[in-house]
């Protein structure tokens, strides 16, 4: 916060009729060159001729002088709002660092005690960057080996053919990715693809407006003459997704939990684990090239996806508002995952560091559980250049049986050629290494079996296995860059409106809006709703309690009270306000 005012500082805010106001006349006189001229003996017609030369050039100088002015005003107004970008993002994703502070609790000391250092150095020193990468001062060598040398060598096998269903249409064969490896158990391979096949869309709606140019000209110009405070940033800049969908879009790769299930029902707890750092990793993946920020749900907003396709059913709330907290609990074939997440934010300028808070947890249905918290995503070229994020840092899965799994993200350097790196080894309770993984979190990644966290060895090594695989993009990419699954996740299919909640995202007017391309609609339907937002620091300080989860006794983290599904079962959702409507008076 404080380097956010730093940088604030740094720019002058002039007001705005000091910007628009017209350059003052400058009074251009000749009476002295006359004089002078005069005295000169000048005839009068050549004394009228040199006046007029005079004034034509100054009046060019004042042209140019008032092109310069407008130019300079175009300037003032494209830096502002690019501070109003930077201050809409943390407040869209990032809270007060010092409350978070303050209110770390139990759960949040269970994380990594490397990480939790450097949380709590950032109330002390928030100049200094803390890098949770290189904090890592962990006994295993840090070094990354170039994984796409190796990927590429020929001693590599198990690229190749993918497993395949047919039970799916051709746009969605190359879902469940598979090493072409005879070994494996084909009971294994279909897990979690004999699922009944549900028709969701596979673009989103053509939009009905153009599509406004990606000048940030014909926005500013729209927010002239605002309080830089009161400025809204334009729904341009969000995707037709509200946080709450985007925390669904970690469970994409859901088959890999079931293929965890099976293996660990069989015994192989190894596999079990392998499979799980694959999906830990597979969250990332949709975040390449996604460059809009998701809505800001309301307080209260909820969001449902019954998916029978992939086997699960997932629910999510937001639950805090300061600090903006969403939790999500979802149940799969033989599996349940849950957890509650919040972003404690860096400023640096020309980027955003943003820590997640929170921990997640897997839990199979034998009892087999495993927690571990997202890595740091930085959010780079804020103010020029192309917007990019990285993910880095170091991922632990902590088992309770067997194996424990660390998983290392490697921050990008500016002349990396091979970005996206993850390596990581499994561990077994005697520290032994059993097993080596690496990939990229936006493409894929594999294992081997041993120890080879040092990158000696590949040269020899015949059998690297894929265990996952980043399905390929839409057919029709839209600038918003959704993945295929993510295209799917506010469509309202046929019969579900009448089964949802008041507070279901998919209800949300300027996001859906926003879906449809009706841009100047969801900006008026945004700048609404924002408004009724800023009500929610008061409902939450009255004492509101988010309706389907409930911190936990004496922890800080939110736990799924239950019975969301079974009041859809009944239709009952007298409990749910209309949140998207108008706020009755007595809640104001
Ligand atoms: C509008 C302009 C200025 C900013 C656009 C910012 C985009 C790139 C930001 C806004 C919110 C961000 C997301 C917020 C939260 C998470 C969860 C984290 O565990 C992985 C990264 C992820 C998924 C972020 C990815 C980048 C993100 C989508």
């Amino acid at each position: 916060m404080e380097a956010l005012q730093a940088v604030k500082d740094m720019f002058p805010r002039m007001s705005n009729s000091e910007l628009m106001a017209p350059v003052d006349d400058v009074a251009v006189t000749t009476d002295k060159l006359r004089q002078q001229l005069l005295k000169e003996g000048v005839s009068e017609s050549a004394i009228q001729e040199s006046e007029l030369i005079m004034r034509n050039e100054f009046a060019s100088l004042q042209n140019q002088l008032m092109l310069l002015k407008q130019k300079h005003r175009m300037l003032m107004d494209t830096l502002r709002q690019l501070e109003t970008e930077k201050v809409d993002l943390e407040n869209t994703v990032v809270d007060e660092s010092q409350r978070q502070c303050k209110e770390v609790g139990p759960s949040a000391r269970l994380r990594q005690d490397k990480y939790s250092e450097a949380s709590a150095s950032e109330s002390e020193d928030d100049n200094e960057r803390v890098d949770a990468a290189e904090e890592d001062t962990d006994d295993e060598e840090n070094t990354f080996f170039d994984t796409r040398d190796f990927l590429s060598s020929s001693s590599f096998k198990s690229s190749g053919s993918d497993f395949r269903t047919s039970s799916f249409s051709s746009d969605d064969d190359d879902l469940y990715a598979y090493a072409s490896d005879e070994s494996v158990d084909p009971i294994i391979k279909f897990a979690g693809t004999k699922f009944p096949y549900v028709k969701r869309r596979k673009k989103l709606p053509n939009p009905i407006e153009k599509e406004k140019g990606v000048s940030l000209w014909s926005m500013i110009k729209d927010n002239i003459g605002k309080d830089l405070t009161k400025v809204c940033l334009p729904v341009y800049f969000n995707e037709p997704l509200s946080s709450l969908q985007k925390s669904f879009e970690d469970l994409e790769y859901s088959y890999l939990l079931d293929r965890a299930s099976e293996w660990g029902r069989r015994g192989d707890s190894l596999m079990r684990i392998l499979n799980v750092a694959a999906f830990a990793v597979s969250a990332y993946a949709s975040t390449e090239g996604r460059i809009c920020k998701p809505f800001n749900p309301l307080l209260g907003e909820t969001y449902e996806a019954e998916y029978p396709d992939k086997g699960l059913r997932f629910f999510s709330e937001k639950v805090s508002h300061h600090p903006m907290i969403i939790a999500c609990h979802c149940e799969g074939t033989g599996w349940k995952f849950s957890g509650d997440s919040n972003l404690k934010s860096k400023f640096w300028g020309r980027s955003i560091q943003l820590d997640p808070v929170g921990i997640l947890t897997l839990e199979f249905d034998d009892g087999e559980i495993f927690q571990w918290s997202k890595v740091t995503t930085s959010i780079y070229n804020l103010i020029l250049g192309k917007l990019y994020c990285d993910h880095y840092g170091t991922m632990r899965i902590q088992g309770n049986h067997n194996y424990s799994c660390k998983l290392k993200f490697k921050e990008q350097s500016i002349i990396d050629r091979n970005p996206h790196q993850v390596q990581g080894i499994v561990q077994d309770r005697s520290g032994k290494i059993v097993a080596t993984l690496f990939g990229k979190w936006d493409e894929n990644m594999h294992y081997v079996n041993g120890d080879f966290s040092s990158g000696k060895g590949f040269d020899s090594l015949s059998e690297a296995h894929l265990l996952w695989k980043r399905s390929k993009p839409p057919k029709d990419p839209t600038r918003y860059n959704l993945t295929r699954f993510a295209i799917t996740m506010n469509e309202l299919i046929p019969g579900l409106k009448d089964k949802l909640p008041p507070t279901d995202s998919r209800l949300r007017p300027d996001q859906r809006c926003l879906e449809n391309g009706e841009y100047d609609r969801a900006n008026s339907e945004k700048l609404r709703l924002e408004e009724r937002q800023r009500q929610a620091r008061k409902m939450q300080e009255r004492g509101w309690k988010p309706q389907w989860f409930a911190k936990e006794k004496g922890g800080d983290s939110y736990h799924y009270i239950g019975g969301y599904w079974e009041a859809r079962e009944k239709g009952k959702w007298e409990a749910c306000p209309d949140i998207f409507g108008h706020i009755p008076c007595d809640q104001m």
